[in-house]
C-alpha cells in the first residue's frame, strides 16, 4: 500500500535529545501515516529506542516538536497523558509483574479506571488475539520469552490503542519465537489497521513487516523510504554499508553529457548515470548481481562498462558462486553455479565484468 498522500498521524520535527554523554539525537524529521507501518533501523546504540520514546511521550526532547494526530504535543501533562493513552509501547525486555497472566493485562485497563466485568472480556479477548488463550491463571514470570513477548503484545493492544510502538520486538527471541512473533504482529496490525513505528537492528525483519523503513546511525536518520528505495538508492556511503553493498568505488567526474557521465576511478573510467558536473566527487554503488561476467573471448554485452580482470576469489554461497575480480579496481559479482561450471571459472582465470550504467547508483561524496 502506498502511504504517500495518506494523512500523517505522527510528525517529528527537527527533533533533538541529548542525555549529558557523546550521544546526541540530530534533527529527526519523520512522519508516518495513518495504518502505515515504518521500522527504524540501524546498529546498536543508533538512537532507534530514544526515537521511540520520544514519539511515545515518555520522555521530553531537548528541541523540535512532535504532532500527533494533527496536534503539537505541548509540555502540559494533561494533553500528553490523553495523548499517551492513544498509543501503547512493548518493550525490547518487556518487565512482567510477579502477579498472574490475568493481571497483568489487566493493569493498565485498571489504571485507567475500569471495572472489573469489563475487564474480563477484553483480557480474553486480548489473549486470543496473540494465541494465549487459556493462559489467564499461569504466573507471568513462568513464562518463556516468546509468550512473555506475547504478553507485553496483549497488555499493549487490550486499551485498543491507535499508534503502536514496538521496540525490538523479537530481540531476544529464538528463531521459530521470532517467526511465530513476527507473524502475529503482521496479522494484528492488518486486522487492527494500526499505525506502528518499530525499533529493529534485523533488516529482513524491517523488509517483512514494515512499509518504510528509517536508516538510523549515530543519532541521524540516513534515509528514509520504501525498502526497494533504501535498496537500489542508498543515500549515502554509511545507508549503503550497512545494508550490504560491498563494492563501493570513489571518483571524479570527468565528463557529464545528457545525463550520461564518465568517473575517474583510480584511473579506470566508469560510466554511469545521473545529474553531476565534471570535477564533483561522487561515490559509485555496485550491486554485485548487476555484473555479469564473461570470458575475454566472448562477443561483449551492450553494457557500457566492461573491465577485464582476473578473478582473485571465488566462493560457495548457496546456490550462487561469488567472485572477486581485481580489474584495476576491486569488484564482487554472483554467478550461477551452472554459470560458474560453463565458464570454467577459477582464481587466475581471465574475465570481462559487464555493467550497465543505469545499474549504478551514484552519490556525492
Ligand atoms: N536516559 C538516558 N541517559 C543517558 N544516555 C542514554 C539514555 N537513553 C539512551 N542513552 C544513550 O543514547 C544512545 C542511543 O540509545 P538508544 O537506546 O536510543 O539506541 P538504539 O539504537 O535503540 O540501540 P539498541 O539497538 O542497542 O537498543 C546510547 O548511547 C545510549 O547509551
Amino acid at each position: 500500500m502506498n502511504f504517500s498522500n495518506a494523512k500523517p498521524i505522527i510528525e517529528a520535527r527537527g527533533l533533538r535529545q541529548r542525555y549529558g554523554g557523546n550521544f546526541s539525537l540530530k534533527d529527526i524529521n519523520l512522519t508516518v501515516a495513518a495504518g502505515e507501518t515504518v521500522a527504524l533501523i540501524g546498529p546498536s546504540g543508533a538512537g532507534k529506542s530514544t526515537v521511540l520514546r520520544l514519539l511515545d511521550l515518555l520522555e521530553q526532547p531537548s528541541g523540535g516538536a512532535i504532532v500527533i494526530g494533527g496536534q503539537q504535543v505541548t509540555g502540559s501533562a494533561s494533553s500528553r497523558l490523553e495523548l499517551r493513552r492513544k498509543m501503547a509501547f512493548v518493550h525490547q525486555k518487556p518487565l512482567v509483574f510477579t502477579t498472574s497472566v490475568f493481571d497483568n493485562i489487566a493493569q493498565p485497563l485498571r489504571w485507567r479506571g475500569m471495572k472489573g466485568e469489563d475487564i474480563k472480556p477484553r483480557v480474553t479477548a486480548a489473549l486470543a488475539e496473540v494465541g494465549l488463550a487459556g493462559f489467564e491463571g499461569r504466573q507471568a514470570k513462568t513464562l518463556s520469552g516468546g509468550e512473555t513477548q506475547r504478553v507485553a503484545l496483549a497488555r499493549a493492544l487490550v486499551t485498543s490503542p491507535d499508534i503502536l510502538f514496538l521496540d525490538e520486538p523479537t530481540a531476544n527471541l529464538d528463531p521459530n519465537s521470532t517467526a511465530m512473533v513476527e507473524e502475529l504482529v503482521s496479522n494484528i496490525i492488518g486486522k487492527r489497521r494500526l499505525t506502528v513505528v518499530m525499533a529493529t537492528h534485523d533488516l529482513a525483519q524491517g523488509q517483512r513487516l514494515a512499509n518504510r523503513i528509517g536508516v538510523m546511525m549515530k543519532g541521524e536518520l540516513l534515509q528514509l523510504g520504501t525498502s526497494d528505495e533504501i535498496f537500489m538508492a542508498p543515500a549515502c556511503r554509511a545507508v549503503a554499508e550497512f545494508i550490504g553493498i560491498e563494492t563501493i568505488l570513489e571518483g571524479s567526474v570527468i565528463e557529464s553529457i545528457g545525463g550520461l557521465i564518465t568517473v575517474d576511478v583510480a584511473g579506470k573510467l566508469i560510466q554511469a548515470t545521473g545529474e553531476f558536473m565534471p570535477g564533483d566527487r561522487v561515490n559509485l554503488f555496485l550491486r554485485p548481481d548487476h555484473i555479469t561476467v564473461s570470458l575475454k573471448s566472448e562477443i561483449g554485452s551492450s553494457a557500457r562498462n566492461r573491465l577485464e580482470g582476473t578473478i582473485v576469489n571465488i566462493a560457495l554461497v548457496g546456490p550462487l558462486v561469488r567472485l572477486e575480480i581485481d580489474c584495476g579496481i576491486h569488484l564482487l559479482a554472483v554467478v550461477t553455479r551452472q554459470s560458474a561450471d560453463e565458464l570454467g571459472l577459477a582464481i587466475g582465470k581471465p574475465v570481462v565484468a559487464c555493467l550497465k550504467a543505469a545499474a549504478i547508483h551514484v552519490v556525492k561524496v
